[in-house]
């Protein structure tokens, strides 16, 4: 476990962050610009002198320097030796690992990040993307205790941004290592956080796996886009007329243009306003998705709209935004089972 406590002051803003997370899995820190998410990620990594406790599995780390932590740190944009080749720049932190120390594995970590082809070039000629892989691989081959980024992929435009994701995504899994990741980007907290620690003025106001995150109307990830769920399940093999099922707990959705390999754990969107509600299973219409749920609450979202919280089989939420005429006209009430018609699943990963 990682148990944090930090209490910090400076004209202006005062931080005043707790939160207790397993060491284990991807960690976002989320909130609006100015709220703390880096002074907290500084606090942790011991950048910032703060007042209050760091515990990492039982061990009392707050007191101890930036280096003794032994915590990877990579910034929004990464500063690379510019002198160095990338496979210098990746091996400088390896090399000066203390006597004793497991090494992490070199070509292992540089195969998860999809560095081989860069090795043997300068920092100069790499693109945003590959200088933030190469920051995250030098982070890793470090053997940290905790890997920290902040923002890695702010000051990326949405292609390069779209092409580092897969790299980032499962590393947290495959390297063993827990990761906190600031961002304020909703979509970047779908993909790859398994819990988020939301945080306002200095605060951290709530913490959350990312399915309880998806499951409420209030959920700071919506601000921008909407109401969404986010489902977890098996991609199947693609079927010759363009679908490709996505398949939890025993139900299938029915994907189009996935084109990827079947077999993979993902997850997939659903927007909530593309969730209609009917009574029974209706025949003759378009939409290829429709899966029995019931009805766990409804919130009047004011202008006529209704948010319903559904409960699919296995326990996965489902959120469908319809209007409130139409709540009343189906008597739509808690407990109630009925059927979901879902116009559009995203993959997200
Ligand atoms: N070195 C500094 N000296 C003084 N004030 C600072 C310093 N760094 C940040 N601040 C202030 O502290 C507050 C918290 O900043 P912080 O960078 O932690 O927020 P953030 O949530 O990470 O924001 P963003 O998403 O824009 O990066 C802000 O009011 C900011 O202006």
């Amino acid at each position: 476990m990682i148990k944090a406590r930090f209490q910090l002051s400076r004209p202006g803003f005062c931080l005043d962050a707790a939160f207790e997370q397993p060491s284990s899995g991807v960690t976002a820190l989320f909130g609006p610009s100015g709220c703390g998410k880096t002074t907290l990620l500084r606090c942790l990594a011991g950048l910032e002198r703060a007042d209050g406790e760091l515990w990492l599995n039982g061990a009392n780390l707050h007191r101890l320097p930036v280096h003794r932590r032994r915590f990877g740190y990579v910034f929004q944009e990464a500063s690379l030796f510019t002198h160095l080749s990338v496979r210098n720049n990746l091996l400088y932190g390896w090399r000066r690992l203390p006597k004793g120390q497991s090494r992490p594995d070199f070509d292992e970590i540089v195969g998860w990040l999809g560095l081989e082809p860069l090795l043997e070039q300068g920092t100069a000629s790499l693109s945003g993307g590959q200088r933030q892989r190469v920051a995250i691989g030098r982070a890793l081959l470090t053997a940290p205790r905790l890997l920290l980024l902040d923002e890695p992929l702010s000051a990326l435009d949405s292609r390069a941004k779209r092409e580092i994701l897969p790299w980032i995504e499962g590393l947290s899994a495959r390297a063993g290592v827990a990761v906190f990741y600031v961002t304020h980007a909703p979509d970047e907290v779908e993909r790859l956080a398994d819990r988020v620690i939301f945080m306002e003025q200095g605060r951290t106001t709530r913490m959350e796996t990312l399915q309880q995150a998806m499951a409420r109307p209030d959920s700071p990830l919506f601000v921008e886009l909407g109401a969404a769920s986010m489902l977890e399940g098996e991609l199947g093999t693609g079927l010759a007329d363009g679908r490709t099922p996505f398949v939890f707990h025993g139900q299938t959705l029915w994907l189009v243009h996935a084109r990827r390999p079947g077999g993979e754990r993902v997850r997939v969107r659903i927007q909530a306003s593309d969730v209609s509600l009917a009574l029974a299973p209706v025949g003759g219409v378009s939409i290829l998705n429709q899966l029995p749920v019931r009805v766990l609450a409804l919130h009047d979202m004011g202008e006529g709209r209704v948010l319903v919280d559904g409960e699919l089989n296995g326990g996965q939420r489902l959120l469908a935004e319809v209007s409130a005429w139409s709540a009343n006209q189906l008597k739509l009430h808690q407990g109630m089972h009925c059927y979901a018609l879902i116009k559009a699943v995203a993959l997200v990963n």
